[in-house]
């Protein structure tokens, strides 16, 4: 079914545009490997090895030390074979009756199978090896990215291209998996194919450089191959990415009426299934150049292979080869090509995953850059003063800025209303006051420090949020209220919290009460109403005790006892704190000891209530509007 049969609604009607094209855009836009030459993406392999060793080497010595110690057995043992197996070969071949040759050639034969089985010991011994590795391995670099990604500067994730070099950077993650077993194969390989070609090139120093030649054609068409593979993964990382968010909303429960009662699912299939053809076009395109350097490849390859059996054929035939050597050869020359063979595909294996590795730690690396830096000045209870001094924020790639020149001075004890129109820079004011963005000009002050010089935690430690957009953790209830700051094992303090939102009976009735998960989806999970998960997101805020208490819109789906509730609390426990309430219900601004009026970014009126509304400015407009049905 191709993407616009997806689409059941509107038939007749034309088929909707195409999902906007989305590239990995910006400064990190260029392919890493779109200059680099074979030589130089060779040359990287060992630099991949050492870096793959000492992450490994992090996460479990003894097993590193275990891996190389096979190594170092099925290098000796297969060099060790082959010379047994020459020697077994000379008895067998040579002349006398069958049962002496046998007796002759038995301790070779002897030889020859316990090197083999050292060979398949070690070999068993590094996968276990691995297996130990592996995991933690994968843990660790999973780990280390979802942190990096909640440490940085909330200002980061507007900055160009980094959700999508957070998508590339996850691929990486997905490559740990096999990379210590790659390198572990790459490097057994090696070590068989040094001790093999060394045996063979004493039998006849021919057959090495032939051997060389039949497989090195493999080895450029595994990395050029590689290398196709990366561009195409390279290409798609914008689309994917989107692909994968949008898989999200689509599928979630919590959309699941919105999606359905306004018809979108036809619209969501179509969309999602139109990028992933686009994905899959990119990828196809690639596919004739894969199959050209394949079948290249191959060609040359089975070429080369030809000449060295015949070559080794008109050793034997003209007598310049002993027939036991001759068979020996044989034998060594397939080892010699397997391991080659081997060399080359883990090889290749290695240099791809060192693609995604770099993606990896590229990003690492520049979230590490964008962690808070500001400095070691701690902040305290009790906040007594708050002052903004001119000032400003602009998103990147914005022309004009969200918040421009504003003053303000908050003491505690005091109630600040911030209303104005939508975009007026309400919300961003708001993150600004708590450091989460720091001004581009002016300061904002708590006690007198300014914030771009202030430890962070300790300025979160103070605040409680409620904001616009609050999550809805799939955690128990008494996690959801206590998440952040979880104070004692009595849970006193957690029903004081409920209660203070009038949830106690809502809880109460919930299957495990403070127990109860909330996520329908799980089993054993139960859901709440929007109005009731908003009241624990202020739940949440109150348990804090904050110095700072911001409510961003915070009743905008109770019903009116609810809110009232919620506003008389916020009124009883103002006076230990500053507490800021963002709103467009203008009548909940009565509370406030000041109301500021924002608009484009800037702060137009300010006063009581009851000035504002007599002063013939936004506010009485507003007013009037909310009024006017
Ligand atoms: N994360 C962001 N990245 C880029 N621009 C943003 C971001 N958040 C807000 N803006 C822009 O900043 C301006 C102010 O937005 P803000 O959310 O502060 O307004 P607001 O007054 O809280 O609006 P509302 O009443 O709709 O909640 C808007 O033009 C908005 O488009």
């Amino acid at each position: 079914m191709s993407s616009v049969d997806a689409i059941d609604e509107g038939a007749g009607s034309p088929p909707p545009p195409p999902p906007a094209e989305f590239t990995y855009s910006g400064q990190y836009s260029t392919n890493p490997l779109g200059e680099a030459s074979f030589r130089r993406l060779c040359s990287r392999l060992p630099s991949v090895l050492r870096r793959i060793a000492g992450m490994a080497w992090a996460i479990d010595r003894s097993a590193v030390m275990l891996l190389l110690g096979c190594q170092l057995v099925t290098g000796v043992a297969s060099a060790v074979l082959l010379a047994a197996t020459a020697r077994a070969m000379q008895s067998i071949l040579g002349g006398g009756v069958v049962s002496d040759r046998l007796h002759e050639a038995l301790p070779a034969l002897l030889v020859v199978g316990g090197a083999a089985a050292l060979v398949r010991i070690a070999g068993a011994l590094s996968s276990y090896a691995d297996g130990r590795i592996t995991p933690p391995l994968t843990t660790q670099a999973d780990s280390a990215l979802v942190e990096a990604v909640c440490r940085v500067e909330a200002s980061a994730y507007a900055s160009d291209g980094f959700a999508d070099r957070q998508e590339a950077a996850e691929m990486g993650v997905v490559r740990t998996h096999v990379m210590v077993s790659d390198a572990q194969r790459f490097m057994s390989a090696l070590v068989r194919m040094v001790a093999a070609s060394g045996v063979l090139s004493v039998l006849h120093p021919l057959m090495l450089p032939l051997l060389i030649l039949a497989v090195l054609p493999a080895g450029v068409g595994a990395v050029l191959s590689a290398r196709v593979d990366y561009e195409v993964h390279y290409g798609n990382v914008g689309d994917r990415n989107i692909r994968h968010m949008m898989r999200w909303w689509a599928t979630n429960a919590k959309f699941a009426d919105e999606v359905r009662a306004n018809g979108m699912t036809g619209y969501l299939l179509f969309w999602y299934r139109s990028l992933s053809e686009r994905i899959d076009r990119r990828t196809l395109r690639a596919a004739p150049r894969m199959l050209v350097i394949t079948l290249v490849a191959s060609l040359v390859g089975g070429f080369f292979l030809i000449v060295v059996w015949a070559a080794l054929a008109w050793l034997a035939a003209t007598g310049r080869l002993d027939l036991a050597i001759a068979a020996t050869a044989v034998v060594a020359v397939q080892t010699t090509l397997s391991a080659l063979g081997q060399v080359v595909i883990n090889g290749a294996a290695v240099f791809h995953t060192s693609l995604y590795l770099t993606d990896m730690q590229r990003f690492l690396d520049d979230a590490g850059q964008k962690a808070p830096k500001r400095g070691e000045v701690r902040v305290a209870a009790p906040i007594e003063e708050i002052r903004l001094d001119e000032v400003a924020y602009q998103y990147p790639g914005k022309d004009e800025p969200a918040v421009d020149g504003v003053s303000l001075r908050l003491r505690r004890g005091e109630i600040l209303a911030i209303v104005g129109e939508n975009g007026s820079g309400k919300s961003t004011l708001t993150r600004l006051l708590t450091g989460i963005y720091l001004a581009d000009k002016g300061r904002v002050t708590w006690n007198g420090a300014d914030l771009a010089a202030v430890d962070p935690a300790s300025v979160w430690a103070c605040t409680g949020l409620v904001p616009q957009l609050f999550a809805q953790w799939p955690l128990r209830v008494r996690e959801n209220v206590t998440l952040g700051q979880p104070r004692t094992s009595d849970d006193g303090p957690v029903w004081e919290a409920v209660d203070a939102v009038g949830m106690r009976q809502a809880v109460e009735e919930l299957p495990d009460g403070l127990d109860t998960l909330l996520a329908r989806e799980w089993f054993g999970g139960t859901e709440l109403s929007g109005g009731q998960w908003q009241r624990l997101a202020c739940s949440r805020a109150l348990y804090r005790r904050p110095p700072l208490l911001i409510l961003d819109e915070p009743t905008s789906q109770m019903d009116p006892r609810g809110e009232h509730d919620i506003f008389e609390k916020i009124k009883a426990i103002s006076a230990d704190r500053i507490t800021i309430v963002v709103t467009h219900r203008l009548e909940n601004t009565k509370i406030a000891d000041r109301i500021v009026v924002m608009q484009q970014g800037r702060i137009t009126e300010q006063g009581r209530y009851d000035d504002l509304v007599h002063a013939g400015g936004l506010f009485a407009e507003l007013l009037a509007l909310s009024q006017d049905r």
